[in-house]
């Protein structure tokens, strides 16, 4: 509420409890806060790593973004406190942990299984897309399930607010259509491809242009070396939906709205996401 989000937090007001996962920066801890017996994760991050690596203002970024945030899809960012080595997030409690490693465990997802969590990404990308901010790193990774198996995007580490720049092209703007000077959808546009990519990500259990080494894997993106394996079986309207989100031109990828929109969705996905 908002009282929580102005408190000052500190450790004494929590109990923590088992660790839940250990990230580059930190590990993440089960925690029940005193007062109100609420489940939060605790998420520590040393002061002098975050120095080191020089990421303090996306830090402070991803908390300013997240705190305007409140989505079902969203991972809540409920506050933060720091003390003399440690920063620490407060952080919603996602139930059923980190997604990739289910992804993992069953090799890959079913159509109905994949659909559904693209939609649920699609309506909190659409939401964050509406507030001019983008993710930009949206992958399995950074993905996490409720206690209902609802998927929840986590770490706005990278997102960022996409401030309408005002071109300065040959002197006027009078001439560029909307979405220029919005600037948004054009920005936007690199969730829709990281969507794609999860997508196939979902339904074969590996990303379309993987390769041994980063500068072939680079050269299969930039080429849209986009194939379908013959196993797993996937349907000929998914392949659909993956080949108009992974599209070179920005512009042209499928806008999210459209992907709700999209025959695969509306046959696979569950409405209740
Ligand atoms: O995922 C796990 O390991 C285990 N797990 N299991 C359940 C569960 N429930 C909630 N949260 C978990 N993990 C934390 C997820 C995050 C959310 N937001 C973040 N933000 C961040 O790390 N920011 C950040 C860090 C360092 C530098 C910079 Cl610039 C930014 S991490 C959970």
């Amino acid at each position: 509420d908002a009282a929580a989000s102005q408190k000052r937090w500190t450790l004494g007001d929590f109990d923590i409890g088992k660790p839940l996962g250990r990230g580059k920066f930190g590990h993440v801890y089960l925690a029940r806060e005193k007062r109100s017996n609420h489940i939060v994760a605790l998420k520590v991050l040393f002061k002098s790593q975050l120095q080191q690596s020089q990421v303090e203002h996306q830090l402070r970024r991803e908390v300013e973004i997240q705190s305007h945030l409140r989505h079902p899809n969203i991972l809540r960012l409920y506050g933060y406190f720091y003390d003399q080595k440690r920063v620490y997030l407060i952080l919603e409690y996602a139930a059923r942990g980190e997604l990739y490693k289910e992804l993992q465990r069953c090799k890959f997802f079913s159509e109905r299984r994949a659909a559904t969590y693209v939609a649920s990404l699609a309506r909190a990308l659409i939401y964050c897309h509406g507030k001019h901010v983008i993710h930009r790193d949206i992958k399995p990774e950074n993905l996490l399930t409720g206690a209902q198996g609802e998927l929840k995007i986590a770490d706005f580490g990278w997102s960022v607010h996409t401030f309408n720049r005002r071109r300065t092209m040959c002197g006027t703007l009078d001439y560029l259509p909307p979405e220029m000077v919005e600037n948004v959808e054009h920005d936007a546009s690199v969730d829709i491809w990281s969507l794609g990519i999860l997508c196939y990500e979902f339904l074969y259990g590996v990303p379309p242009f993987e390769a041994n080494r980063h500068s072939d894997t680079y050269k299969r993106i930039v080429q849209v070396d986009l194939n379908f394996p013959p196993k797993p079986i996937v349907s000929g309207s998914a392949k659909d939906l993956i080949s108009q989100m992974l599209v070179k031109e920005s512009p042209q990828r499928l806008p999210l709205h459209k992907l709700l929109e999209h025959p695969w969705i509306v046959q696979n996905a569950d409405p209740s996401g």
